[in-house]
């Protein structure tokens, strides 16, 4: 018996085992990575199926120890491992496409998102808001927008300090996300002051939708710190809304910001912790 054939023969179908246990490590790391459930099944069917392959291989391996006498009889193991080689090469890539595609989406994510409140960022909101003017223009669907500021928030961030403050900014980002549609746009537009974006929202729905948050912002609470003194009660605080709207005849996007600007203007010269509608909000954001 050829020695190099035996040895070559055994150690093709080894190596075949040794890489088809790596592909099943590189699956396990990529099912972890996979927030889709279909895709879960799919990838843990095919790990099953590559542990079949390796009892297969360990099998043929025990049948056929010392069966490799000549260059035909290296076909089948040559084969194993050409096999063995390719699947660890697609679940390599598989897994490494994956973390590029995550590392993209979370750095669009990133570059779309206020670090500190965790709602859309000023860059989003002027896109997003363009689109949808459009939208309201070309598909007659009425389009409304929040203007959201906290009353006396300099005094929030001199009485407490700015982490509070900052505390305030995060618990009211939460709130209005837990508070609107996945189809609104919530975006910090400056310092303390946010946007909401209603696409095909009327007046009306506006208006209700505003008096709900600014009652849910009034029941909001923000523990503060203790830091040795003794307890004191959570922070409560309160906003201002303007609201505006437009339709398919006045949609643009500067004057819908500057209508809702105007109407929490209003708000704040008129007491400050309430709601004012722009006042043709029904006219301008009428149902289509
Ligand atoms: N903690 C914290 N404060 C911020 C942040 N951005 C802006 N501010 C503060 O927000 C405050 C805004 O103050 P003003 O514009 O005078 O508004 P206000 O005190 O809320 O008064 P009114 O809006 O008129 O009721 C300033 O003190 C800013 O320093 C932030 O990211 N974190």
């Amino acid at each position: 018996m050829d020695t190099h054939f035996f040895w070559f023969g055994n150690l093709m179908v080894l190596l075949g085992i040794a890489l088809l246990a790596a592909a099943t490590i590189k699956v396990t790391a990529l099912l972890k990575r996979l927030p889709n459930r279909e895709l879960h099944y799919h990838w843990q069917f095919l790990r099953v199926l590559i542990l079949m392959f390796i009892f297969g291989y360990a099998g043929f391996s025990l049948l056929h120890w010392g069966n490799y006498h000549d260059g035909s009889s290296m076909i089948v193991p040559t084969i194993f491992f050409g096999g063995a080689l390719f699947v660890l090469w697609v679940c390599t890539l598989s897994l490494r496409t994956t973390k590029v595609v995550q590392t993209v989406y979370h750095l669009q994510k990133e570059a779309i998102t206020d670090p500190l409140m965790k709602i859309f960022n000023r860059r989003y909101l002027d896109r997003r808001l363009q689109e949808e003017v459009l939208i309201c223009r070309t598909g007659n669907r009425p389009l409304t927008l929040m203007m959201l500021d906290i009353d006396h928030f300099k005094l929030v961030n001199d009485r407490y300090g700015h982490p509070v403050g900052d505390e305030v900014l995060k618990a009211l980002g939460q709130l209005l996300m837990r508070h609107t549609r996945h189809a609104d746009v919530v975006a910090r537009y400056g310092g303390e002051e946010v946007v909401v974006l209603l696409p095909n929202t009327c007046g009306n729905e506006a208006h209700v939708l505003a008096r709900r948050l600014h009652q849910e912002v009034a029941q909001l609470t923000v523990p503060l710190p203790e830091l040795n003194r003794p307890p004191r009660p959570p922070l409560t605080f309160s906003v201002c809304i303007g609201v505006a709207g437009c339709n398919a005849s006045n949609a643009d996007a500067n004057q819908l910001l500057a209508a809702a600007d105007m109407a929490l203007y209003q708000a704040k010269q008129n007491g400050r912790n309430r709601v004012e509608c722009c006042p043709d909000l029904r006219l301008a954001a009428n149902t289509s």
